[in-house]
């Protein structure tokens, strides 16, 4: 099945360039062969090749998500299309050959404007076997490109295997599937908005902000007055500002999140009615259907509550049972697994800050596997 770009028009030229490939993820060194392709004739073609059950659909990259994400990557070369070739129905590679070379000939042939037979095509690889295979089987309009791929030394796989050694190399919109997401949670006046600053400062990660706080503070609200229009507005807002800092270009591998739905979510059942819950409860749904993490810190309420002006002070009381309806919401999402607690208390408030401080580092080394140098 072959699925064409939905905005440009068909490719027109005499030459065409094309390149295919799994891209599981998309990287410098598939770049630069597309590129090529593109520079060196009138227009290219890309084809994004694969099955259920390949090597990207097994991390999470599907062929459907990969072709998404590729017509997303190159959205602004206008003579440059991106098309996806399934091969569910075709012998897998290397069985496959001829069946496949088929298919990619139809794509070809779908997605220029001209006569197939009177246009020429190159097909950049820098596999020898592809040129082999390839020629076997293919017109005589068109020919094989065999490119050295050792002048670019990364692959695939190995970006699968270590996303972060390789970060530099993974294309931009790639990078999203691969960022550790960090969330710090926990009732007001523990300390997270400054924690997740400090810990993503230290390691120059870009962080989000409680996008609830900035809003009652434009807005000059408190937040006994909060409706379930303004809960709206957090999920969507908090949802936006966490998906930016992904995308971010300072994304170097992890991102670190104050707050998200799941926080929200929690305090709008202690705090608004039944009714105003339930009209919240679709939004809530889709917004944490999307969420994942892969590491959750949560700060119980160790700390003395500040009264800031915005908070509603009759809220200490319930610290507690926020802290344990958002321990229950995380489990019942699945993420019992991602949990830390930073429960340390010190001798002072800023020694406790330090030590919990310290346990999320150790906690970013132990869940997210990266090394992370830092102050003995
Ligand atoms: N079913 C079949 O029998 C059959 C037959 C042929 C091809 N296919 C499909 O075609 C696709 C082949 O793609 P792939 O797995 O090679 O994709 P890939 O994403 O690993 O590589 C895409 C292209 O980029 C080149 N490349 C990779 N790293 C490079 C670097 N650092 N510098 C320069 N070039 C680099 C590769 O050699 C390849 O030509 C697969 O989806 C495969 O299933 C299937």
């Amino acid at each position: 099945m072959e699925i064409n770009n939905i905005s440009k028009r068909k490719l027109t030229g005499q030459h065409i360039g094309i390149t295919f490939g799994t891209f599981a993820p998309l990287h410098v060194g598939h770049q630069q062969l597309i590129y090529k392709s593109l520079m060196n004739h009138d227009a290219a073609l890309v084809i994004v090749s694969g099955s259920d059950g390949d090597r990207g659909d097994k991390i999470g990259l599907s062929l459907e998500k990969r072709f998404r994400y590729l017509r997303e990557a190159y959205n602004d070369e206008a003579n440059l299309r991106v098309a996806m070739l399934n091969e569910n129905d075709i012998p897998t590679y290397p069985q496959g050959w001829d069946e496949w070379t088929l298919h990619l000939l139809r794509s070809i042939a779908l997605n220029i404007e001209g006569v197939f037979e009177a246009t020429n095509f190159t097909i950049y690889v820098s596999e020898p076997e592809y040129q082999v295979e390839l020629e076997k089987r293919l017109p005589q309009n068109v020919q094989v490109a065999l490119q050295n791929r050792k002048s670019i030394a990364i692959s695939a796989t190995e970006i699968r295997e270590n996303p972060v050694r390789h970060w530099e190399k993974i294309n931009r919109v790639f990078r999203r599937h691969f960022t550790k997401k960090v969330i710090i949670a926990g009732s007001a006046s523990t300390g997270k908005s400054t924690l997740v600053r400090r810990l993503a400062r230290s390691i120059n990660a870009p962080f989000s902000e409680e996008y609830a706080r900035l809003y009652e503070e434009t807005a000059n609200i408190t937040d006994e007055e909060l409706t379930a229009s303004d809960y709206a507005n957090f999920i969507i807002g908090q949802s936006r500002a966490n998906y930016n800092e992904i995308c971010s270009p300072s994304n170097n591998g992890v991102t670190f999140f104050d707050t998200d739905a799941i926080v929200t979510k929690a305090y709008a059942d202690l705090y608004l009615s039944k009714t105003e819950n339930e009209q919240l409860n679709d939004l809530f749904d889709i917004t944490i259907a999307k969420e994942t993490f892969d590491l959750i810190l949560v700060i119980p309420p160790v700390t003395a509550y500040v009264d800031d002006g915005f908070r509603n002070m009759e809220w200490e009381n319930s610290r507690h049972d926020y802290h344990q309806k958002l321990m229950w919401y995380f489990k019942q999402y699945g993420f019992e697994d991602k949990i830390v607690l930073l429960d340390q208390e010190g001798q002072t408030p800023q020694e406790g800050f330090y030590l919990r401080y310290q346990q999320a580092v150790q906690a970013l080394e132990t869940h997210l596997n990266i090394k992370i140098e830092h102050l003995q």
